[in-house]
């Protein structure tokens, strides 16, 4: 079995592929699309790859790809702990930094953090936080930190030069599991917390109160969304449909309800998953 997953070494979403999949070759990958692409070319079984973070929102590299260019079936979720700390090499001390490297998400995430400590350096965006701690490793010569985990400055021989610099306590990302086959995976490792399915709805044009109407589709079921979205169609400006989380797996009689109803209101909809959650954050089950 072959997982793809965000690369390099080092990544969370390495930390999310481990936490699911015990066997199996996880394979680094340097993009978000190539991990998906990789499936599509049937390279590898499954890919791992972000889709929500606590602080930052939706991965919407990750909702983009998935809806318009390679549209594979969701069969797992895990959230993971975020924690994110300030990487240097060894031979540097942080009055040299004046550059910062890292992913949009994971500096997004250690703003006030940055403009604190670090206000007169520059950023610049990588793939991923991994990818960030190996080109820190390869540029000893230069004043530059990157943000990323533990694992990466264990990976890349980097040092923790400030801890815990995420603006929010709980931080935590959602990564999806995609696989050809849409049959939901169950694992055994990591805590199963809940089963969810991810719609997307396309509302009818020129309807008044149809988004009224999809909510109601679902609330008088009681149906609890955990989420709800509107992402570009793409197709011009104000075009939008929703990305709808709903607690529950499609084979619960109501799902398949609330489908057939917004179907019947000229609504288009679509399945992008329908799978079982977990959790690698400590606590987790206490929590909920
Ligand atoms: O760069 C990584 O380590 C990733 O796995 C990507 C990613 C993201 O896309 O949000 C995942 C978790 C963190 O929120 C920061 C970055």
């Amino acid at each position: 079995m072959k997982i793809a997953y965000l690369g390099p070494r080092g990544t969370f979403t390495e930390v999310a592929a481990r936490g699911m999949f015990e066997q199996g070759e996880l394979i680094p990958f340097r993009t978000i699309p190539t991990c998906m692409d990789a499936v599509e070319a049937s390279e590898v079984d499954f890919a791992v790859v972000p889709i929500e973070n606590a602080i930052e929102g939706s991965v919407n590299l990750t909702l983009d790809y998935l809806i318009h260019k390679q549209r594979l079936p969701i069969v797992g979720g895990i959230t993971v702990a975020i924690e994110q700390h300030l990487l240097i090499n060894p031979n540097k001390g942080t009055k040299e930094i004046n550059k910062i490297v890292s992913h949009p998400h994971a500096i997004a995430q250690c703003h006030e953090f940055l403009q604190k400590q670090y206000p007169n350096a520059e950023w610049e965006y990588m793939n991923s936080t991994g990818a960030a701690a190996q080109f820190v490793k390869e540029h000893p010569e230069l004043g530059i930190a990157a943000i990323a985990n533990e694992g990466a400055a264990k990976a890349y021989d980097l040092h923790i030069a400030h801890s815990n610099i995420h603006d929010f306590p709980n931080n935590r990302t959602s990564f999806v599991v995609l696989s050809k086959n849409a049959e939901a995976i169950r694992f055994s490792g990591p805590l199963h917390t809940e089963d969810k399915t991810m719609l997307m709805v396309t509302l009818p044009s020129d309807f008044s109160g149809a988004l009224h109407q999809v909510l109601s589709a679902f609330a008088w079921r009681k149906l609890n969304l955990t989420k709800i979205e509107s992402r570009p169609t793409k197709t011009g400006l104000g075009n939008y449909f929703f990305i709808i989380d709903v607690e529950g797996l499609m084979d619960d009689v109501l799902i398949p309800g609330v489908v057939s109803e917004l179907q019947a209101l000229g609504c288009g909809v679509d399945i992008l998953g329908s799978y079982p959650c977990y959790t690698l954050v400590k606590n987790e089950a206490k929590m909920r």
